[in-house]
């Protein structure tokens, strides 16, 4: 695949991006990149573009020798596999903005791109717009990154905007996430954090050279907020989002999860409103740093898109340095989460779970208490699929240790003080 002089593009997909990044470089004649052929699934569809341009037979790109470049936009993550792992093995470069696909071959991805030394390149599969994954490589090539914090599914974003500042019915956010182009095909993916799950398994890739599944990280979405949440989240002044965070632990090991958050005003996260996305990156030496940008949408989306074709004009691809580096770490479940619960019942919880509660009350309709809890206690937990159960992790949630406080309530005992009386006010 030579790159350098021309790029003539062989375009998977016609929706929301594919029709972007079409008309974005119609309007980008300097990057002198031609989209040959574009394969879609529906011939009868009408289309914004000439009618000889387009295909269903995907073939008729993948085998044309003149094009180098492979864009794949497809809505669909098996037949993307297909298509992504068949370009590469006849040597075009891909972009790709399909994170599940990504998220979910990743290893086999990793070795395509190395046996058969072509780029591989997916700005617009994390966070649309924000160069995130190109600055985890580039700049965060070493040790310094200390955590991730970040909102990287617009859609949910979206909803929750539009619930808590806007009142608008979930139903209506939803649809309103979906005419703008912005949902997945299948909105379960946003709005059950599978989609935020696959985009946090690329960031680890990239930020801490951690290659896993999705499956093997515990996720939840937004369906599971309940109204009374929000009410309480308003009571305190805070926020509610989604987010995925990893964080460097003092071992060196990686805490990770995506989960919604109560948010204060004190995080950057606090003013993200609608379909944007915002990352506060945590390094060593330089406190915080935040990107924020469009999450979703047509052309926020193709920018990225357009800048990955940019980028294979000078031959550019990840280098992947963490994960073949001493730098590369590994997950740990071996931490705590500070989180606010709220059920229907008493019994929609086993509270022994629970390493301590720290307030709770209770109202005629819903029960709602704050408590600390071992992760790996809380990835396992039954309780915590159920629908009538809503977990929001607190505003600085991942503790490290609970060590001071455990010994500080065994001396308390010791004196004979019951160091939680009134602490579970319900008990
Ligand atoms: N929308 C967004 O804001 C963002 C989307 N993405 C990702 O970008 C990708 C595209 O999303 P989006 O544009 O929203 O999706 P759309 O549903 O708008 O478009 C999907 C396109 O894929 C085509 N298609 C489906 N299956 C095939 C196939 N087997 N062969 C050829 N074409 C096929 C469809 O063809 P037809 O037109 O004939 O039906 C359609 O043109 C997805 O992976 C999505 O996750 C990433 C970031 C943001
Ligand atoms: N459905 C996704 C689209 C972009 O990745 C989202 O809402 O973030």
């Amino acid at each position: 695949m030579n790159t350098a002089n021309k790029l003539t593009i062989g375009l998977f997909g016609f929706g929301v991006v594919g029709e972007g990044i079409y008309q974005v470089l119609q309007q980008t004649p300097s990057l002198q990149a031609t989209i040959k052929k574009i394969c879609v699934k529906h011939p009868e569809k009408p289309r914004n573009a000439p009618p000889e341009l387009f295909t269903t037979n995907g073939d008729e790109l993948l085998n044309d020798p003149e094009i180098n470049v492979i864009v794949e936009l497809i809505n669909d993550a098996d037949d993307a596999y297909h298509i992504v792992t068949t370009a590469l093995k006849g040597r075009k470069a891909v972009v790709s903005a399909n994170k599940k696909l990504i998220a979910h071959h990743l290893p086999e991805l990793l070795q395509l791109q190395k046996q058969y030394d072509i780029p591989f390149l997916y700005e617009a599969a994390v966070c649309g717009a924000i160069p995130i994954i190109r600055n985890l490589e580039e700049y965060y090539d070493n040790d310094l990154l200390r955590g991730i914090c970040g909102i990287v599914n617009g859609s949910t974003n979206f909803i929750l905007t539009k619930i808590l500042a806007e009142n608008l019915p979930y139903a209506k956010a939803l649809q309103q996430a979906q005419d703008q182009g912005f949902a997945e095909t299948d909105p379960t993916l946003d709005v059950e954090g599978y989609d935020a799950v696959n985009k946090l398994t690329i960031l680890l890739a990239h930020g801490y050279g951690i290659v896993t599944h999705p499956d093997q990280l515990l996720f939840r979405g937004i369906n599971q907020i309940h109204a009374s949440d929000a009410t309480y989240a308003a009571e305190k002044g805070l926020q509610i989002k989604l987010t995925a965070q990893a964080k460097k632990l003092s071992n060196g090991k990686v805490a990770t999860f995506v989960l919604p958050q109560l948010v204060t005003n004190q995080s950057k996260l606090f003013d993200v409103p609608n379909e944007n996305n915002g990352v506060v990156i945590e390094s060593s030496f330089s406190d915080k740093q935040f990107l924020y940008g469009k999450g979703a949408g047509r052309f926020p989306t193709a920018s990225a898109v357009l800048s990955d074709i940019s980028a294979l004009r000078y031959q550019y691809r990840y280098e992947y340095r963490k994960l073949k580096s001493a730098l590369r770490t590994e997950l740990t479940d071996d931490f705590y989460l500070r989180v606010f619960v709220s059920c229907a019942s008493d019994s929609d919880v086993s509270r022994e779970d629970f390493e301590w509660i720290d307030e709770a009350y209770i109202t005629n309709k819903r029960q709602f208490f704050v408590g600390v809890i071992r992760f790996d206690k809380l990835k396992a937990a039954e309780w915590l699929r159920k629908p009538q159960v809503s977990l929001l992790v607190c505003p600085d949630g991942i503790i490290e240790g609970i060590e001071e406080r455990q010994l500080k309530k065994r001396s308390l005992e010791l004196a004979g003080v019951n160091s939680l009386a009134g602490a579970y006010l319900l008990n």
